[in-house]
């Protein structure tokens, strides 16, 4: 039986990523074709068309540069070419262009196609957000998977040691997308839960933005050294004010105790400096600014139930 044609449809900086490892699992693979067309959305780099710069130096020189691309990844202009007898589609394009392409792949998709979506965004739908993979569902009606995961298009380009997700609502075919996907430095994990995952992959992008806000605001430096967001992720991970705190929940005892019976002597810090900035919150009257602190405080020391934790959070005066 022949192997399953592979069709990319995108090739920017992550397309491109994607590509250089698709166009070399297959050859090692007899599940798939050992040609892999990757679609291109067509433009000029001084003078030459991207597709031909491709597929004669093997190198998508805009989106992806200093990568050497399989010489079985041929780099195709015209959508419908593209995917024409393509039983795997992988989807790895900005989120604003799918409702389109859908479009226009729809007349001519090979029936039992699968798909797999490594966009990462959200659209506006009749019904609210709607899931990049559910356009493409609703669009195609063929079987979406997703994969998403702490991945930078140049290091997974490089080699680097990293991890994904792939999330399958039909777990056979991430076990496929796996084969596909999969090297030894790119290592994935296929779970059910594909809603999810797709939209942990969009919203973290959100989150990213603010972060770069945040940088941008004030010097990052000093943050960026030890005593910064690297304490405050360790803290929360693997200390001991993390670690009495959630047997304070699971135990309902109380701070001092657990302090005494599980740290042998050991000293709290944090519930201490709870009390010690609450102090000053009132004394100039910022309590109500200082809802997380201030919530911390009155859980561990004044008896508030710790269920109310984020009813605290949401009662900021900034919400009201
Ligand atoms: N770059 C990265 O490190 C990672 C990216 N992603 C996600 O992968 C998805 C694709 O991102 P990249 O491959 O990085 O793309 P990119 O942002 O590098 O490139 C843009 C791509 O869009 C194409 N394009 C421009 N105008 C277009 C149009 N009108 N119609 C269709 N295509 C058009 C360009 O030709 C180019 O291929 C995004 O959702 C991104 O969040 C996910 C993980 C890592
Ligand atoms: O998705 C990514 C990392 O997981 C890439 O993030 P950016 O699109 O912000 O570069």
């Amino acid at each position: 039986m022949p192997g399953k044609k592979v069709c990319i449809v995108g090739s920017g900086n992550w397309g491109s990523s994607i590509a250089k490892i698709i166009g070399n699992n297959v050859k090692a693979s007899n599940r798939f074709d050992p040609m892999v067309n990757m679609w291109v959305y067509e433009e000029m780099i001084k003078g030459r068309k991207l597709t031909e710069i491709i597929n004669t130096e093997h190198e998508n020189v805009k989106y992806l540069p200093g990568h050497k691309l399989p010489k079985n990844v041929l780099a195709v202009p015209d959508i419908v070419e593209a995917v024409r007898g393509a039983k795997v589609i992988v989807f790895v394009i900005p989120h604003q262009f799918i409702a389109d392409l859908c479009d226009q792949i729809k007349p001519h998709l090979t029936e039992g196609a699968i798909g797999i979506s490594l966009i990462k965004g959200l659209s506006e739908g009749p019904d609210g957000i709607q899931l990049v993979s559910d356009i493409i569902r609703e669009k195609l009606h063929v079987d979406v998977s997703v994969l998403m995961g702490a991945n930078i298009a140049s290091e997974v380009a490089d080699d680097k040691f990293c991890e994904t997700t792939i999330g399958a609502k039909n777990v056979a075919n991430g076990l496929i997308f796996k084969e596909l996907l999969q090297t030894a430095n790119f290592r994935i994990t296929v779970v059910e839960e594909s809603d999810t995952v797709e939209l942990c992959g969009a919203l973290k992008n959100i989150v990213a933005v603010g972060a770069g806000f945040c940088d941008g605001l004030v010097s990052s430096d000093t943050f960026l050294e030890s005593c910064g967001v690297a304490d405050l992720v360790t803290t929360c991970y693997g200390g001991r004010n993390r670690k009495v705190a959630e047997a304070f929940v699971k135990t309902s005892k109380s701070i001092a105790m657990l302090e005494e019976e599980m740290l042998n002597g050991q000293k709290l810090q944090g519930p201490q400096t709870s009390a010690e900035i609450y102090k000053l919150l009132q004394k100039k009257n910022l309590v109500n600014d200082y809802p997380l602190f201030s919530a911390i405080y009155q859980i561990c020391f004044e008896g508030r139930d710790v269920k109310e934790f984020i009813t605290c959070l949401q009662n900021h005066p900034e919400h009201m």
